[in-house]
């Protein structure tokens, strides 16, 4: 792969993720265009980055060390593609979950990029060998998969292609640094990647246990939100068991029947029934109607404390 191009960043699709890319991108002093297939997309995202950093600023939260109007000055809109990606370094594509739609953007960029850009996706959990496979710039491909917010939680997953060059990855992991994430490599590809698989895992036991009737909704939402989700924003499972083990090496003994056990224990998950769904909707819409107003002041509430979270962690870590 040819070194990179000095040029800024392009953001394919400018919706929900799209935004919140453009925002770290700028944060981070990138130029960025913003690019889309409807040209409403791009207005609607432009006035909603200028108001949502706004508030950011007014709020002391905005991120990176340029003011709002000089990271504003950074975001432009482009209602050509090729035009948007000339002389860029990095492209983030941010369409909808839909295999055919992103291979079919990539195909199109494959056409008009040069060796010295990034190619990367925002999937959830779509296979780069599926997205990528047969592209001339395969090569520069790789899955950027960020997590809903995105500009207040920093993990990215990087997720190769079998063909990715290790410079790809290099480089992308650098630039999520840049730009204040906290990027992951997956060593290879795998359906989910780890973030989902992890969090599908937690869904399907936490409705096994409502379903089993362990627990009521609301009480297991807080065994993670008051429990182990406090916990697991400063250090992850796996530095917990070794603390709670003293050290897996002194303790083997003890640690691997302690966790053969625990794992015997949660045998496979049965079929939920209708009466689950039910009585879990039910509790989530006593905790928060299922109306625009009240949704909009959850997500407002729930950024607010991420952000706060977020500061109190960075105090807390060795620097
Ligand atoms: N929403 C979430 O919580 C998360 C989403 N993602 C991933 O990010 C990607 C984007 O998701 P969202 O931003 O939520 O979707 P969205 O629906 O909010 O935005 C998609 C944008 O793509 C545009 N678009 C559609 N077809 C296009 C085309 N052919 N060319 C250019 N633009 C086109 C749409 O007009 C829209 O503005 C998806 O792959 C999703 O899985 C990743 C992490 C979290
Ligand atoms: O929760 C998230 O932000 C991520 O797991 C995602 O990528 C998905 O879109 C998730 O929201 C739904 O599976």
């Amino acid at each position: 792969m040819a070194s990179p191009a000095a040029g800024g960043v392009v953001i394919v699709g400018s919706g929900l993720i799209g935004r919140s890319w453009a925002m770290l991108f700028a944060s981070g002093g990138f130029k960025v265009k913003l690019y889309d297939i409807e040209q409403q997309q791009i207005t609607n995202a432009l006035e909603n980055i200028r108001k949502e950093m706004k508030l950011l600023g007014q709020s002391g939260s905005l991120k990176g060390s340029l003011s709002v109007e000089q990271q504003l000055s950074l975001i432009s809109g482009c209602g050509n593609l090729a035009e948007a990606v000339e002389g860029a370094m990095h492209i983030q594509e941010c369409v909808p979950e839909d295999l055919e739609l992103k291979k079919k953007i990539f195909a199109q960029l494959d056409r008009i990029v040069d060796d010295r850009v990034v190619l990367s996706s925002s999937s959830s959990c779509l296979l780069p060998s599926k997205l990528f496979t047969g592209l001339a710039h395969v090569k520069q491909c790789v899955v950027a998969h960020p997590v809903n917010p995105p500009y207040y939680v920093p993990l990215v997953e990087l997720v190769p292609h079998p063909e990715t060059a290790p410079a790809t990855m290099d480089r992308t992991y650098a630039l999520m640094r840049r730009i204040g994430q906290s990027p992951v490599r997956l060593l290879k590809e795998i359906d989910g990647f780890v973030l989902n698989r992890l969090q599908y895992a937690i869904i399907s036991e936490a409705w096994r246990l409502v379903e089993e009737g362990i627990v009521s909704p609301n009480d297991l939402d807080l065994v993670m939100s008051d429990g182990l989700g406090m916990r697991y924003a400063f250090i992850g499972p796996l530095e917990t068991m070794h603390l709670n083990a003293e050290g897996m090496v002194s303790y083997c003994g003890r640690y691997s029947d302690g966790m053969k056990r625990v794992l015997k224990t949660f045998g496979p998950v049965p079929e939920f029934s209708g009466a689950t769904v039910e009585k879990v909707n039910q509790d989530m819409c006593m905790k928060v109607p299922d109306d625009p107003e009240h949704l909009a002041a959850r997500r407002q509430w729930r950024d607010d404390c991420l952000m706060k979270l977020a500061k109190l962690k960075h105090q807390v870590q060795p620097q």
